[in-house]
């Protein structure tokens, strides 16, 4: 039988060594790196999720969390170059990672410092909030695989580079990536933490490529929220409570990939900007035949509520389309492809060029294999009348582990 990683003890100078520390952490004492992890001790890493936490979804399930859990207001968003060429080093840092993640979606302290004489293990910012509904999610992309040889024949051939799409236009600074960390909270703050502590106790072993924090507003009462075009956004996905959906769309089905993905989900992310200026200086008819959609009450065009079923094929009295067939919905729709969209806006300044807003919104949607997204985007292609209006300038695409079960840690599958 396998030994469980639990079972296992790190040495203590290999943690050292892990977590970046080095000599200087020679001060860090035995209630320093050694007490957040307690790994170098007797006692198993095991932490538990915590019932009484309040606001708190559970980290220990068949999928990881953060994927059809309800949106939350707020993302921070982390896609890490690895420093490393090694698969044990990779193990290592998923391992440290898990407790701490429970941790985190606990609301609780990683370890409360009782010394004085060396840096507060968690970096605090989140004392005294509750787990504000935090989830944490992590994934891993090609150029992971193309570091580590030794992972070489775990690669699902399936995960590879998006290819380029007509109209993007990539900015290197905000693309690619070799880990990411989806960390999404009702809270800004208890988001930042999260990713924040990640990174920080695998210093020397990961550092932030690119980071996006992005925000959704819900309506009194819930419901859908609106995009920075005013666009209801998110109302056509599988429903979370269909099971059976969502392992038609979401969710690897055994033999469907790689053994270590099953369970788990492709993570697509785009950083798109919308051009809000020229938005702003469009007419209201003209904005609600971009998406095929009206503003107010999300219905498709022609219709009255939010849920109407859309019929990309209804015609007017006078013989056209109800929704145009270069309409955002209608590209979507007509491609039999599905995916499931999770996405929040953002708002980072100004672009330095030409003083436009640099805002728009972190799309990020899961599907069981990347040729959805790709099947999807290319119906867009030029034809989108929403092209006019956004510029794609980063993504990446990331296979996310599946859930974890007690007792074992994130990715444990790839390592076996
Ligand atoms: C490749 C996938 C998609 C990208 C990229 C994308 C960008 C994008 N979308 C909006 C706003 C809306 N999108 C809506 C619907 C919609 N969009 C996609 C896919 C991508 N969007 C799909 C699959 C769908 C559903 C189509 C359907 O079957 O009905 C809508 C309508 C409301 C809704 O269903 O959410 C809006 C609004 C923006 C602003 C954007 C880039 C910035
Ligand atoms: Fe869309």
């Amino acid at each position: 039988m396998t030994e469980k990683w639990h079972e296992k003890k790190i040495s203590r100078r290999s943690m050292l060594k892990m977590t970046g520390i080095g000599a200087a952490g020679a001060i860090i004492g035995a209630s320093g790196f050694g007490g957040v992890m307690k790994v170098m001790s007797d006692e198993p890493l095991i932490k538990e999720d915590n019932a009484s936490s309040i606001n708190k979804y559970d980290f220990y399930n068949t999928h990881q969390p953060g994927i059809i859990t309800p949106v939350q207001t707020h993302i921070y968003f982390a896609s890490l170059t690895i420093l490393f060429k090694d698969a044990k080093t990779l193990q290592n840092v998923l391992q440290l990672w898990t407790p701490m993640i429970v941790s985190l979606m606990n609301g609780e302290e990683i370890t409360p410092s009782t010394n004085g004489y060396i840096p507060p293990i968690d970096t605090g910012e989140a004392i005294g909030l509750d787990a504000r509904h935090c989830t944490v999610t992590v994934g891993i992309s090609a150029s992971l695989f193309n570091k580590i040889p030794e992972l070489e024949s775990k690669q699902p051939k399936e995960l590879q580079d998006l290819p380029h799409f007509p109209k993007d236009q990539l900015d290197p600074a905000y693309t690619g990536g070799d880990i990411c960390i989806q960390a999404c909270a009702d809270d800004p703050q208890v988001a930042f933490h999260a990713v924040r502590n990640l990174v920080r106790v695998a210093s020397g072993k990961v550092e932030v490529h690119w980071a996006q924090a992005g925000f959704n507003s819900f309506p009194k009462g819930g419901g859908t929220p609106r995009n920075l075009f005013a666009f209801k956004d998110g109302t056509e996905n599988p429903q979370i409570t269909d099971k059976e959906d969502l392992k038609r769309v979401v969710w690897v089905q055994p033999g469907e990939s790689k053994a270590w993905l099953t369970n788990g989900t492709y993570l697509a992310v785009r950083r798109i900007q919308m051009h809000l200026e020229t938005w702003d200086r469009t007419a209201f008819h003209e904005q609600e035949n971009t998406f095929g959609r009206h503003r107010d009450s999300g219905a498709p065009l022609g219709s009255k509520r939010e849920f109407d079923q859309v019929d990309i094929t209804a015609k007017d009295e006078n013989g056209e389309l109800l929704m145009p067939e270069t309409s955002h919905v209608h590209l979507a729709k007509k491609v039999k492809a599905r995916m499931l969209r999770r996405s929040y806006s953002y708002a980072s300044g100004t672009m330095t060029k030409t003083g436009a807003h640099d805002a728009g919104l972190l799309f990020i949607s899961f599907q069981k294999h990347p040729q959805q997204f790709i099947d999807i985007q290319n119906s867009f292609g030029r034809l989108d009348k929403l092209n006019e209006y956004i510029t794609h300038r980063g993504s990446a695409l990331f296979a996310c582990f599946p859930g974890v079960e007690k007792g074992s840690y994130l990715g444990e599958a790839l390592f076996k």
